[in-house]
């Protein structure tokens, strides 16, 4: 049944609540494996069934835990038992406000604690789509590195996708079997975006400048979108926390359009790439607050490390930082992609 659902081009979720068919599901090779807390003949329902069967699950199966999940107390417990999603019904049915019961109980981050165990080997994390940026590598094992082409109307006209080719330095043949490719946009009309991430195959398409949710709709690739982060008036408390809070907005928009979110220093000179940084606070206080992000803006290859550490991101991206006289320098890079390696799993 595996091979037939895959065959048409349909993930299956297998359901299993105890050893033995977890057994059966590894066996079959389910790559999506459900652990059901209860028991159907009894219906007991009892969250440790996600721990006792997610160390015995294959180590690259993305793990999914469901029934008898309340709040987000559970799903942080389940996320520390190694679920990697949770599926939800009751406790947000029953709810006269569904979405803010959703709200209020999503958990992205894996605590560094889980981070450090399946990172010595007992339950290993899992490849996915998700992408960190133009060598800007963050993940351990499951992250990608994309290579950006930079499409900014900055000198007036876009530039030419040879152009953008020469500039990001990347040779495009290569991206179906490597690095995710991303390019830059910014406010340019979307059918040229989108005629443009046809013609050279992008993955994803970094929004640059100030398009709106009608506009993300309308863009093909999948979503990066930035946002700027402004400084805060006067650096008090009260100012930094109004700013987590515009900030939380739009990240709110963005994850519920299903796009991902990245967050750069605002700049009245252009939209990005101006190596400087913004407060790291805010973003520590949004992905404390479970958002996920790629966090940009004034990143190096000694920084890059303590800002993962500090901030817990979901990716890196990094332009300038990784320049010699505004030229793109592989040692950097390089130098950049090892650091980032080093800093705290995202
Ligand atoms: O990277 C550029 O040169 C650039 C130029 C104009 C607009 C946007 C640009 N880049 C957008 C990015 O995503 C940068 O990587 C991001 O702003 C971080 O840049 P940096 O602070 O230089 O590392």
């Amino acid at each position: 049944m595996l091979d037939t659902a895959r065959d048409v081009g349909l993930q299956c979720l297998v359901e299993v609540h105890d050893e033995a068919e977890m057994a059966t599901a590894a066996e079959a090779g389910a790559a999506v494996i459900g652990i059901n807390n209860r028991d159907l003949r009894t219906f007991k329902t009892d969250l440790a069934v996600t721990g006792a069967l997610a160390s015995k699950a294959p180590a690259d199966a993305v793990l999914v835990s469901e029934s008898g999940i309340r709040d987000r107390a559970d799903m942080e417990r389940l996320r520390d038992l190694g679920a990697h999603a949770a599926l939800v019904g009751e406790a947000i049915v029953t709810q006269p406000d569904p979405g803010a019961k959703i709200a209020s109980c999503w958990v992205c981050r894996r605590p560094r604690k889980e981070q450090a165990r399946r990172k010595r080997g007992s339950h290993d994390t899992r490849e996915d789509l998700r992408p960190s940026r133009r060598g800007a590598h963050g993940r351990r094992r499951g992250g990608r590195r994309g290579p950006g082409w930079l499409e900014l109307p900055a000198d007036g006209a876009p530039l030419h996708p040879a152009g953008g080719r020469r500039r990001a330095g990347v040779d495009l043949s290569r991206a179906e079997a490597g690095p995710r490719l991303v390019g830059l946009f910014a406010d340019q009309p979307v059918e040229h975006v989108n005629a443009v991430a046809a013609q050279v195959g992008l993955d994803f398409v970094q929004l640059c400048g100030s398009e709106p949710p009608e506009y993300w709709a309308q863009v093909e690739p999948a979503i990066l979108k930035v946002v700027h982060v402004p400084p805060a008036a006067s650096g008090d408390t009260d100012d930094q926390y109004a700013v987590v809070e515009t900030v939380e907005v739009r990240l709110q928009a963005i994850s519920n359009a299903g796009h991902i979110a990245l967050l750069d220093r605002q700049s009245s000179v252009q939209p990005g790439g101006m190596g400087e940084m913004f407060d790291w606070s805010v973003a520590k206080e949004l992905a404390a607050l479970g958002y996920r992000f790629i966090l940009a803006g004034g990143l190096t290859p000694e920084n890059v490390a303590g800002a993962i550490e500090a901030v817990g991101p979901f990716g890196v991206d990094v332009s300038s930082g990784v320049e010699t006289d505004g030229v793109k320098d592989i040692e950097k890079i390089r130098r950049f992609v090892a650091a980032a390696g080093q800093g705290a799993p995202l």
